[in-house]
């Protein structure tokens, strides 16, 4: 059963096409990876996917529904969520709180009853403290959980990000270069770590330059270059298949 069905999407930045016609599926458990040159569209694929950019064509599937220019908050409600190339955590709260935050976007509890500190808004709050407390161990930061976030090394705070995602209960999770920027350990870790979650039935859309991590974790692959989509398959069959080999041969020739 596919999750999340990408169909023949595409968008041009004032006349260049940056994404072309591109289609594919992600199932439960499932690891999916873009991959491509510089350039070739894959940050634009994941804008219009998570509802940050309008597609000029084509659609976004979940469930069946069709979510495609949704909100990323709506996406989020819906069971679509994702983190950013460049962190999003708040550096000045503690590890905790930053994901008991995530909790909070996907209530729809009264503010007032906040305000008033009834007791069904104290229940909430409890239960979003275990959550988030039971999500720091999955992620291995239970023991940093007081700790102010800026503090943590940048492969944590990767971790973090991971967990504050998960407190919105995904189906799909699409992550935007989880190991940029960590050490061989800190990927090795957010590789268990992304493995771990789809183990537990989450469709997962990566976006992501280490190419070892990819060749690792994915069970499936889609190839970008020039804004196409010109080949997809299981790691091995992708890094054998010369199109691929090609285009990023390509990129390296035109980098000098
Ligand atoms: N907002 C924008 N306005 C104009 N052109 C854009 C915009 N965003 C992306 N592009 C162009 O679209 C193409 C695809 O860019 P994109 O950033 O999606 O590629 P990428 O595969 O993510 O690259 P990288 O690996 O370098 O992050 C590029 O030619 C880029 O210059």
């Amino acid at each position: 059963m596919t999750l999340l069905s990408i169909e023949g999407l595409g968008i041009s930045f004032g006349g260049v096409r940056a994404v072309h016609d591109v289609s594919f599926g992600v199932r439960p458990g499932e690891i999916v990876s873009v991959i491509g040159p510089n350039g070739a569209g894959k940050t634009t694929l994941f804008n219009m996917i998570s509802g940050v950019y309008q597609p000029g064509a084509g659609k976004v599937v979940l469930e069946g529904e069709d979510v495609t220019a949704m909100s990323p908050h709506l996406l989020a409600r819906r069971g679509m969520c994702r983190t950013f190339q460049n962190l999003q955590v708040f550096q000045t709260m503690t590890v905790l709180e930053n994901v008991i935050s995530g909790y909070h976007l996907q209530e729809s509890g009264s503010v007032l009853a906040d305000l008033l500190n009834l007791p069904a808004s104290r229940r909430r709050a409890r239960a979003a403290e275990e959550g988030a407390r039971a999500l720091l161990g999955r992620v291995g930061l239970e023991r940093a959980a007081e700790r102010e976030a800026g503090s943590l090394s940048y492969g944590s705070l990767k971790r973090l990000e991971i967990a504050r995602a998960m407190a919105l209960k995904p189906k799909v999770l699409l992550l935007d270069e989880p190991a940029a920027g960590c050490n061989a350990v800190e990927t090795e870790e957010i590789d268990h770590l992304i493995a771990e979650i789809a183990a537990s039935g989450v469709a997962i859309l990566l976006v992501e330059h280490d190419m070892k991590m990819v060749m690792r974790i994915s069970n499936h692959i889609v190839v970008l270059d020039h804004g196409e989509k010109i080949a997809e398959g299981d790691p091995a069959s992708v890094s054998r298949n010369p199109a691929v080999i090609a285009a990023y041969l390509g990129a390296e020739d035109a980098a000098g």
